[in-house]
């Protein structure tokens, strides 16, 4: 029996048994406000963009959720379901202790170092997007529904500041931890420096915007 998990704007999410396998599916519902046929063009257009994402992933060995499935008639994917935690819950669970932090910290920017090498911007990191995997404490990226391809270096800079404002808002002084992240980034990847000085643009721009409300 599917069990439905999360009722979001544009997707449903089920956890099922799919052959033996703990499964996620993932199902991209019609938008009534858009016409019939363009809304159909752009729902498989994402459903497909997703699955790519996860197969290049798969490809390139960066943990991500194996596609089981691609029901091209009923928008849906059909995937691994990560047994584990989130890193939200992980970090939420673990306060305090600066070792766990300084792991987890080194893990995602190595993870991010090897999705941006790929030219895979995730478009919606979050803590709740990242988790760790019970049997080998791998970090493993989920949701690629707003993922694209790019390697321009102003992408791969707004996917960290996305990260970043979701981490401080979601785990108060965890600074060092960001910090962390990006030092783990910046070694690790293809265009780590530039992309960093493109962060700290990104930063000010988005302050200038909040002081402008
Ligand atoms: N492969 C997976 N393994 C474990 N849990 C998952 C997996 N995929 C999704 N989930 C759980 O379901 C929740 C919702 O999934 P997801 O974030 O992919 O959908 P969404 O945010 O509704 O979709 P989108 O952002 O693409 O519109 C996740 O936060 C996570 O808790």
């Amino acid at each position: 029996m599917a069990q439905l998990i999360q009722q979001g704007a544009e997707a449903k999410v089920f956890a099922l048994d799919f052959y033996g396998r703990p499964a996620i599916a993932k199902e991209r519902f019609a938008k009534t406000y858009r016409h019939p046929t363009l809304d159909k063009k752009l729902t498989s257009r994402r459903v497909v963009q997703e699955a790519r994402c996860l197969f290049r992933c798969q490809q390139a060995g960066i943990d991500a959720p194996a596609v089981y499935h691609i029901d091209d008639v009923r928008n849906t994917i059909y995937m691994e379901h990560i047994q584990g935690r989130t890193v939200k819950r992980a970090l939420v669970d673990g306060e305090g202790d600066t070792a766990l932090a300084e792991q987890l910290a080194i893990k995602i920017g190595k993870a991010l170092a090897a999705l941006h090498r790929i030219q895979i911007i995730h478009g919606d990191l979050t803590t709740s997007n990242l988790y760790l995997r019970e049997s080998t404490d791998s970090l493993v990226l989920i949701d690629f529904g707003l993922s694209y391809h790019s390697n321009l270096i102003e992408d791969k800079a707004v996917d960290l500041y996305v990260l970043e404002r979701a981490f401080l808002s979601t785990h108060p002084n965890s600074e060092a931890t960001f910090d962390g992240i990006v030092r783990a980034y910046v070694k690790q990847a293809q265009d780590g420096k530039q992309v960093l000085a493109k962060l700290e643009d990104v930063r000010l721009r988005g302050r200038k915007r909040s002081m402008v409300g």
